[in-house]
């Protein structure tokens, strides 16, 4: 099946237009090593052949310590704008980016969570479904990276196993010199790697690698939606077996779900 989306409401700025596969930080501790889209990807998004992934939202969820900046990397991505003022998150808070990646529309739903313990199980109910778990600490602050490793096993008990990208943030690098970023650095990629995390050192300050970042996170949860969305659909597909096997268009789990959404209501 084809389907022809056209983005919803204004188009997207040009800085959320994505073309080329983005880069890892660092090849120590990344996701894929590799350069450009999938060719299944690639395909699909030339001939538009992507589903509903245009019309989806992927869940982002940050986490981590109270004032690691959390709030002021979402802030510098989403609002270009940085404020020296400390503002707790309360429970939780989130945005909405649009990108255009390959020609096609995507969103990412991005939660700022609080750090602080009191709010812990307001901003933990919203874990679930996450399809990226960013789990950040303050490159200035070692024990904040200690804490990530509770962090992301809180959020990953809320999600299937292996259904998350999770990436290590390493926050203020304009606070350290570069001798004792790249200290801190490898302490964090050996952490990482043993996470299964991709590791990136941002600051929200000068919004160095910020934009890099988030587009790093867009392209992947794109790539994998479109090849779940692609699997889901050939396999949804009426298919004559060898045997007497017939299977009927859309899935067992698809059809319940579509009739429990009309039955709610929902649209
Ligand atoms: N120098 C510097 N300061 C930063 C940076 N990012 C954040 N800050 C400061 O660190 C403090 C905490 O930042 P927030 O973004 O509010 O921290 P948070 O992680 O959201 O904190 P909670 O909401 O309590 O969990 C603020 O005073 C920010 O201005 C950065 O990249 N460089
Ligand atoms: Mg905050």
């Amino acid at each position: 099946m084809r389907s022809s989306l056209t983005p919803l409401g204004p188009p997207v700025s040009r800085d959320r237009i994505i073309t080329c596969f983005p880069k890892w930080y660092t090849p120590e501790a990344c996701l894929q090593l590799k350069e450009h889209f999938h060719g299944q990807v690639s395909v699909a998004c030339q001939r538009r052949n992507t589903g509903t992934v245009g019309l989806r939202l992927s869940k982002v969820v940050v986490l981590g310590d109270l004032y690691v900046g959390k709030t002021s990397l979402i802030h510098r991505f989403c609002k270009n704008a940085f404020d020296r003022d400390y503002k707790a998150t309360i429970g939780v808070d989130f945005e909405i980016e649009r990108f255009e990646i390959a020609g096609i529309p995507y969103s990412l739903q991005i939660w700022d969570t609080a750090g602080q313990e009191k709010f812990k199980c307001i901003a933990s109910a919203y874990y679930r479904g996450a399809q990226v778990i960013i789990t950040a600490f303050d490159l200035s602050d070692m024990q904040t990276l200690e804490h990530t490793r509770q962090w992301l096993e809180d959020a990953l008990r809320e999600n299937e196993p292996g259904s998350c990208f999770v990436f290590l943030v390493g926050t203020k690098k304009d606070l350290l010199s570069g001798a004792a970023c790249e200290q801190v650095e490898a302490e964090a990629v050996r952490l990482a790697k043993e996470m299964q995390a991709e590791y990136w050192s941002v600051s929200a300050k000068t919004g160095e690698n910020v934009k890099a970042f988030f587009s790093r996170v867009a392209s992947l949860a794109f790539e994998q939606s479109v090849l779940q969305d692609l699997e889901r659909r050939s396999s949804a597909r009426l298919q004559v077996g060898d045997g007497d096997l017939i299977r009927m268009e859309g899935s067992p789990t698809e059809t319940q779900e579509s009739k429990k959404a009309s039955i709610l209501g929902c649209c």
